[in-house]
């Protein structure tokens, strides 16, 4: 499977001076850990990062040091993250017919939930990973900031990614959003505009976007706690054979 990882934004929300990919998490950068997971993945053999400039020499030394198998390639980001998904539509392989995009902020992704959304848009043509809202969602008139409507909770899911698709059919939406200027947070966007399906997949709750400095102590957090449950799984085992 073909992947895709925006990596080219510039993290104003992280209050970041650089790109927030680069910023330190536990004892690597963020982009290192969504890097070992799609290294992990059974499913992912090809990997195109797309960055800025400015950026490309220290995304190379980042992945010069994880010591991947898969192949990396880098791809030139845009001034939106529409704009750098494009870009990355436009490097993949004449062959590849199907593709995971995953933002590189949510570096707490797992293999499994590369694999399952790799196995699942084998079967359909554009998915994501999403999870059911825990909040009541309000929807806000902004001039008033008075609440005009509250959705029904059970029909609502928070979008994540990966999110997967047809090459080509995401590529002709991509190429109508620029014609008709829809600017979109999300490629299922685009695809739902085009009156095409987008199947959900059961998402993570962990698997969050690394977006303000809380997400970071979060990511923290959940990482500190992936480890310690590694270890006393690695103990057990060694208990287990040494008995
Ligand atoms: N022009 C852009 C903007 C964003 N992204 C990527 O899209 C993902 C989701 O974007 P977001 O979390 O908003 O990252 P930033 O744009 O860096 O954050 P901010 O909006 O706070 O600046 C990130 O992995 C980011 O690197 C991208 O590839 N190209
Ligand atoms: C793609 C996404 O992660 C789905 O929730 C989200 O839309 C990205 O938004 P951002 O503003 O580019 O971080």
């Amino acid at each position: 499977m073909y992947l895709l990882i925006p990596a080219a934004g510039l993290g104003r929300r992280m209050q970041s001076s650089r790109n927030k990919l680069l910023l330190t998490l536990l004892d690597k950068p963020i982009i290192a850990w969504t890097l070992k997971a799609a290294e992990a993945s059974e499913q992912i053999h090809w990997i195109g990062v797309i960055c800025q400039p400015e950026d490309l020499v220290d995304f190379q030394e980042i992945v010069a040091n994880l010591s991947l198998t898969k192949p990396v390639h880098f791809i030139l980001g845009g001034a939106t993250r529409q704009d750098s998904v494009y870009n990355g539509l436009q490097s993949l392989p004449a062959m590849a017919e199907r593709v995971l995009i995953h933002d590189g902020a949510r570096c707490l992704v797992t293999p499994k939930l590369f694999d399952r959304c790799a196995l699942e848009i084998l079967n359909s043509q554009g998915l994501i990973a999403a999870v059911p809202v825990k909040d009541t969602i309000k929807i806000v008139e902004p001039q008033t900031n008075v609440i005009t409507n509250t959705p029904d909770r059970c029909q609502l899911w928070a979008a994540q990614t990966p999110q997967g698709f047809e090459v080509e059919l995401l590529q002709q939406c991509h190429d109508k959003g620029r014609y008709q200027g829809w600017e979109v947070t999300d490629d299922a966007t685009l695809f739902e505009q085009c009156h095409l399906p987008v199947q959900i997949v059961q998402g993570e709750e962990t698997n969050l976007k690394v977006t303000t400095p809380v997400d970071l102590a979060l990511a923290e957090f959940i990482l500190r706690q992936r480890m310690e449950e590694q270890l006393r799984q690695s103990l057990d085992t060694i208990s287990t054979l040494t008995r």
